[in-house]
């Protein structure tokens, strides 16, 4: 039952609109005096409150902000005397709902306080959704076991606590994106919002308005103000995908906004304060976009503060299965069909293949194999041709893994042959190969070499 509390000191008053309330189906309580109001919304947590203004101990009007403190959920509705709307305004100033006069307005009581309850409500499933974004966005939610996601995870939970600007470098379709909301949502703007923009998607002048705004009259066909993403992003983050694309006049604008914290509209001539932070990804190799002038060298030392590598599909294969069985469930439930598992043999062709696509690649081929599935466990049959002819690992024809041609394949027999000219030294091999003497040990272990 909804329960919400009277706080009035005239008994009589009081008890009529208990029972008007009451009759509604509120469960109401009771009390006559500021300090009785708040032991009751300690203890028994009502959603809304009605309160006087007159009280023995306190004045109604400066009570909101005690009786609000730590309650994020309460609605407050004042009871004003007749003709006192000066003290009805300052309530809603304090953070009441409403506020409603006595005696006379009676009638227009009971709509009140279910639409201050219908607010209630609203709040609640806002901060429920919330709850469910921000573990959906967690880093739990990060799917993988090896150690170099492992490492950016690691990376990324320290930097979320700060207001640090992330730089986020790895191939399309790694997880760029997600691992810049997991970054968001595992910060203090969490409950601000996270908007994302890809550089590469509009020409210049498009995407200087997309970022900045701008003011009416700016160019041709701009007729109103328009706010820019800076904007729309305050106070939460803004997320600047495919950064290597911006084209250079726009990366002079944006470093200002991280050297000064300020922006100016397209058209304007005011300097406005940018609140939000910055997180960037690329593809590219920005130092090489540098070298070759293509991209503004002090906005890449202000984007590298802290940046963070993802790993490529193909430099996490053990994490392979894990995105299979995390798909299939995902589209098998989406599609109504019951997936269960997948081969033997189709799971070693996904884990031979070369994903240029990264995560969005896989993604893709398991949700054309939930499609095609007649069975509840994927084949062969069921993915692309492309997955059919390659032999897998260890199941190639002739019986010698080195003949397929995915990278895996190639990647063993070079740390092999390069293993065999250093006559099995592995530190030095790890040199030559430029990898760490951890990732050569990992991989001696993953395609099983023998030395
Ligand atoms: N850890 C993860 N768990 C599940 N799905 C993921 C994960 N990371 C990424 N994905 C999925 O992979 C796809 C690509 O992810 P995302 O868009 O974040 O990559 P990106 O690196 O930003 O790509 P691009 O460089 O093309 O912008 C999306 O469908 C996303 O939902």
């Amino acid at each position: 039952m909804q329960k919400l509390l009277i706080i009035d000191d005239e008994e009589k008053l009081r008890t009529l609109l208990s029972r008007i309330l009451r009759l509604e189906g509120y469960q109401v309580l009771e009390a006559g005096t500021a300090a009785q109001g708040l032991k009751l919304l300690d203890r028994e947590e009502p959603a809304v409150v009605l309160c006087d203004v007159k009280l023995p101990d306190a004045n109604g009007v400066e009570l909101i902000p005690s009786l609000l403190n730590g309650r994020a959920y309460l609605q407050v509705i004042l009871l004003t005397a007749y003709g006192n709307i000066a003290d009805g305004v300052q309530a809603i100033k304090n953070g009441a709902f409403d506020y409603i006069t006595k005696g006379n307005d009676n009638e227009k009581i009971i709509p009140l306080v279910a639409r201050a309850f219908e607010k209630v409500q609203l709040q609640q499933r806002i901060r429920d959704l919330e709850k469910q974004v921000s573990k959906k966005y967690s880093f739990a939610g990060i799917i993988g076991k090896s150690p170099e996601i492992k490492r950016a995870i690691e990376l990324g939970k320290r930097v979320s606590g700060t207001d640090a600007t992330v730089l986020l470098m790895g191939e399309t379709g790694s997880g760029k994106e997600v691992f810049a909301q997991s970054v968001h949502y595992n910060s203090k703007r969490a409950q601000q919002p996270f908007v994302a923009i890809n550089c590469s998607a509009f020409s210049r002048d498009l995407l200087e308005s997309e970022i900045f705004g701008h003011k009416a009259g700016a160019f041709t066909g701009a007729l109103k103000d328009k706010k820019g993403l800076i904007e729309e992003a305050s106070t939460g983050t803004l997320f600047l995908d495919e950064i290597g694309e911006m084209p250079v006049e726009l990366q002079a604008k944006l470093l200002r906004v991280l050297e000064s914290k300020t922006f100016i509209k397209v058209g304007d001539t005011k300097t406005i304060e940018a609140d939000v932070r910055i997180i960037a990804a690329t593809n590219r190799q920005l130092e090489t976009e540098v070298s070759e002038g293509r991209f503004r060298e002090d906005l890449f030392y202000r984007l590298n503060v802290f940046t963070i590598i993802l790993p490529s599909l193909n430099e996490r294969r053990e994490d392979i299965p894990l995105f299979v069985d995390f798909y299939m469930q995902q589209l098998g439930a989406k599609l109504g069909k019951n997936i269960t598992g997948i081969d033997k043999q189709a799971l070693q062709q996904l884990q031979a293949h070369n994903w240029k696509g990264n995560i969005r690649e896989l993604k893709n081929v398991i949700e054309r194999a939930c499609i095609l599935a007649d069975t509840p466990v994927l084949t062969v049959d069921s993915l692309p041709f492309e997955f059919q002819h390659v032999p897998a690992p260890g199941n190639s024809g002739n019986g010698n893994f080195l003949s397929a041609f995915d990278l895996a394949s190639v990647e063993k027999l070079h740390i092999q042959r390069v293993l065999n000219h250093t006559r099995g030294n592995k530190t030095e091999a790890a040199k030559l190969l430029n990898i760490g003497l951890t990732t050569l040990y990992r991989k001696i272990e993953e395609y099983h070499i023998t030395l």
